[in-house]
């Protein structure tokens, strides 16, 4: 049986800060959200999800997006990328010079409804001035397909429904597509084919992950991803998270456990595990709960000997 090749360097880029905290029911000030940005920045991440530029009607928790972009001491060589729905949520974005945007669409109807309000062939429409405004200033776009493997409203989700999203972003100008298991049902060979179906229209450097752990399948949806040849990934610091509009989803993977992983491997990212963990602790220790990173549980039970 041939073994598989798997990238020498992986980037992960924490989507803690957004994704992590969005669904947080009591506020986080945004004097923690940019503490949690800087150590993980200080931990070595080279990309960082700060926020979306949301109604705040929907997600209170992401009101203070201007706020927490502002108060960031960036960091020569870090991205920090923010959400945006649509063109208001640009605008009001591109005051705070994010580096990158991420357009969020879905490969289920019924979850593009309930989390952006509109249709998918809507949320295209919404989309393409976005694109269009945030290239014409220099800024990269990303694009996300939640329900990639499965949804809360419609169950399974065919590939062929990633593929039609995929196409749909590439068309109108989207630079990056990563697939979302947004409930973390996925296993390694459905998010296989969901991958490959954002690969009938991305370059596989355009490809990225982002998987939720519900069903504790996330490191294995990464590994199975990584043999696609997949080298980008969406994680969570401490594994915070969840979508409020996916009720019971968890937290992404959580990014000490795929640290942990990809160092054992050999593979580089360029992030300290020690400082990462420390920041898993901030926010952790911040929200009253222990962490729900399995590697960073086991490091610092035996840091405590
Ligand atoms: C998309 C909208 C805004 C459409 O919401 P809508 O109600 O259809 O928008 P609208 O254009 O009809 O406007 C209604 C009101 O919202 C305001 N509004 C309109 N747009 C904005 C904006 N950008 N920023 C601030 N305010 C905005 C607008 O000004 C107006 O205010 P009013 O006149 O009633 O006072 C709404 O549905 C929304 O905010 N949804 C939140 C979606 C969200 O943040 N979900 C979580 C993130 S996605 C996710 O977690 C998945 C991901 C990415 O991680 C991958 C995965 O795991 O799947």
């Amino acid at each position: 049986m041939p073994t598989a090749s798997y990238p020498s360097r992986v980037k992960l880029v924490d989507v803690g800060p957004r994704d992590g905290l969005q669904n947080e029911k009591s506020p986080v000030p945004a004097a923690v959200k940019i503490a949690l940005v800087h150590r993980l920045q200080d931990a070595g991440l080279r990309e960082i999800e700060v926020t979306s530029f949301v109604s705040p009607k929907w997600v209170p928790q992401m009101a203070d997006n201007a706020e927490v972009m502002a108060g960031i001491q960036r960091k020569p060589g870090v991205r920090y990328s923010v959400l945006t729905p649509n063109l208001k949520g640009f605008e009001a974005a591109r005051a705070s010079r994010p580096d990158e945007v991420v357009v969020f669409g879905a490969a289920s109807e019924a979850f593009s409804q309930k989390n952006i309000n509109c249709s998918i062939a809507e949320s295209i429409e919404r989309f393409a001035p976005v694109v269009e405004a945030a290239r014409a200033a220099g800024i990269y776009v990303r694009g996300a397909i939640s329900c990639a493997v499965g949804c809360p409203y419609e169950g399974e989700v065919a590939p062929e429904r990633v593929a039609y999203v995929a196409q749909l972003m590439k068309q109108i100008g989207v630079q990056h597509v990563g697939v979302a298991d947004t409930i973390g049902v996925g296993t390694p060979l459905k998010v296989q084919r969901a991958i490959e179906a954002a690969l009938q229209h991305y370059a596989l450097d355009d490809v990225s992950g982002h998987f939720h752990d519900t069903y504790g399948q996330a490191l294995a949806n990464t590994l199975a991803a990584l043999e696609l040849g997949v080298w980008q990934f969406d994680t969570s610091v401490a594994g915070l998270g969840g979508c409020p509009y996916a009720k019971g989803a968890t937290g992404n993977v959580a990014t000490e456990d795929v640290v942990y992983m990809l160092h054992g491997m050999g593979i580089e990212t360029g992030i300290n595990l020690d400082k990462l963990i420390d920041a898993g602790v901030y926010i952790s220790d911040f929200l009253g709960r222990k962490t729900q990173s399995r590697a960073a549980t086991a490091i610092l039970n035996k840091r405590a000997g």
